[in-house]
């Protein structure tokens, strides 16, 4: 006769090394801790070290018993530029390196819980499929996490379509405004140029595109698909997503539910910080405490976007010229040749020094939180621009590559939340788009950023799409861990 046994639910969180995935997924971890799950968190050593350096991350989960970080190799060179599109080298080390280490780490009970207990559940950056495979030789049920937009996600899912439809590849000298008809439901307004950037390869065979097309079919093998957005913001895409994957949790914003949760337990509040791979740096906070009341248009490009000088001084000028006060976010290495010292002219010494502030990494969820910010501009890296969404943000976006073409498109012509000027850097267009939104344009933007941010504290309170499904999340994680025995 059958039965059922309950093991206590042990889930181990595996995320890419990369900030904005690292950032989203402690998020989750941190959730899942509050609700008594036991939690593995396994990172690469690279991001476990930076983590344990720039934050607090050991002493915020100290508070949590069952919960442990473990870290293994990502089989880059410590010194590698983990920057630009040479991120995407991990890739092939994490293939080689991290795959079949991860497979020994599973098999041997290495991940087992302090208290020896086994893993009941894998949640895994959805852009890594082999956790699958290992998963289902062991027995342990998958959940994907991608930690991009459903809107970005569904353009991946449809690369193949768009290949049998010869919409892809681009076609020398195509028309980058055309319409793209083989992603359903966005049929009236995707361009070519709003596609995730590694369909712009010219060949089909390109390891980009490969990968990407590959890896987001895969989420469909798992037992189920969370993404960080909320049904208000993406309800219709996702209506598409779940005939593909029908188990899609949509848990977003993290940031947001996780404050929400946190702030119902004030003793824990303090445990809301940066989950930071960089060091922060909060002068900008003082600096930006004597700004006027949304007068600053706060400037970031997030962590892996790179830019040349060229690049670098068009913005630098358009934001001068707009007389607007600036907060720029400039990384160490974002920039990728050195100007000389002498060669930055007076002019935008002289403009920064009256309006502007510049600074490696800024606590950027406290800066768009506060009074002075009035807008962004951004990469529209997914973090990003939920965070800027939560604080009723408007934006403008500069998207550099992988999903950020699309949240761009998103962000202008279906939320009307800010301006896309993706494919343009000149300092005339980065001036008259800083004024329009700071200024002429301004009370669009502001009416449906206001909306938006209602409707995502909406979804995270209680009641709320997001506050939801976590619980069933959890449910279906506590099911998981009840198994059948003879
Ligand atoms: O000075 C800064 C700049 C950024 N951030 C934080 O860093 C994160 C950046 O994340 P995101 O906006 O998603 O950008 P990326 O770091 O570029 O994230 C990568 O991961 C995202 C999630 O998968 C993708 O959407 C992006 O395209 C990809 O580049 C956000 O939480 C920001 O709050 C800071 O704290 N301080
Ligand atoms: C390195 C990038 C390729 C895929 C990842 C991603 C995604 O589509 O999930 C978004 O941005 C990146 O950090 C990853």
């Amino acid at each position: 006769m059958e039965s059922l046994e309950s093991k206590a639910p042990h889930v181990l969180i595996f995320s890419l090394p990369a900030q904005g995935h690292v950032n989203s997924m402690l998020n989750l971890a941190q959730l899942l801790s509050l609700a008594g799950l036991n939690i593995t968190f396994l990172n690469t050593d690279r991001s476990h070290n930076r983590l344990v350096l720039h934050t607090d991350i050991l002493n915020r989960f100290a508070c949590f018993p069952g919960f442990q970080f473990k870290s293994i190799p990502d089989g880059l060179p410590a010194d590698h530029r983990r920057a630009g599109y040479r991120s995407m080298e991990v890739f092939d080390s994490i293939k080689l390196v991290t795959e079949p280490l991860f497979k020994e780490m599973m098999s041997s009970g290495q991940l087992n819980s302090a208290t020896g207990q086994s893993v009941t559940c894998i949640i895994a950056d959805g852009s890594l499929s082999f956790p699958i495979d290992v998963g289902n030789e062991l027995g342990i049920p998958v959940i994907h996490f991608r930690t991009i937009s459903a809107c970005s996600f569904w353009a991946y899912f449809c690369i193949q379509d768009m290949i049998e439809a010869g919409e892809l590849p681009i076609r020398e000298n195509e028309d980058m405004d055309c319409f793209i008809r083989s992603v359903p439901g966005m049929e009236t307004f995707l361009r070519i140029r709003d596609l995730p950037s590694f369909c712009r390869a010219r060949n089909t065979a390109d390891s980009y595109l490969q990968l990407v097309k590959n890896m987001t079919r895969q989420s469909s093998r798992a037992h189920a698909l969370i993404l960080n957005t909320f049904e208000d913001l993406e309800g219709p895409v996702l209506s598409h997503i779940r005939i593909k994957c029908p188990k899609t949790y949509t848990i977003g914003p993290l940031h947001a539910i996780l404050k929400s949760k946190l702030e119902s337990k004030t003793t824990l509040l303090q445990s809301l910080s940066p989950n930071s791979l960089f060091e922060v740096d909060k002068s900008c906070m003082v600096w930006l405490d004597a700004q006027p009341l949304k007068s600053v248009i706060y400037v970031s490009f997030g962590s892996t976007t790179v830019m040349t000088k060229d690049e670098l001084r068009e913005f630098w000028y358009g934001l001068v010229n707009s007389k607007k006060r600036f907060l720029w976010a400039i990384r160490h290495d974002m920039v990728t040749q050195k100007d000389g010292e002498g060669q930055i002219p007076l002019e935008l010494i002289e403009g920064t020094k009256d309006r502007g502030y510049m600074v490696g990494w800024v606590p950027q969820e406290e800066v768009l939180a506060h009074q002075a910010i009035g807008g962004f501009l951004t990469h529209s890296g997914w973090n990003s621009t939920l965070e800027s969404i939560v604080a009723g943000v408007p934006m403008i976006c500069w998207p550099y590559f992988a999903d950020q073409q699309t949240n761009s498109r998103f962000v202008s012509e279906v939320w009307k939340l800010g301006m896309d000027m993706k494919d343009v850097c000149d300092r005339v267009m980065v001036e008259k788009m800083v004024n329009h939104l700071m200024e002429e344009r301004r009370e669009i933007f502001i009416k449906s950023a206001v909306e938006m941010a209602r409707l995502a504290k909406e979804s995270v309170s209680e009641g709320g799409s997001s506050y939801s499904n976590l619980d069933h999340l959890i449910k279906d994680i506590r099911l998981m861990s009840m198994i059948t025995t003879k």
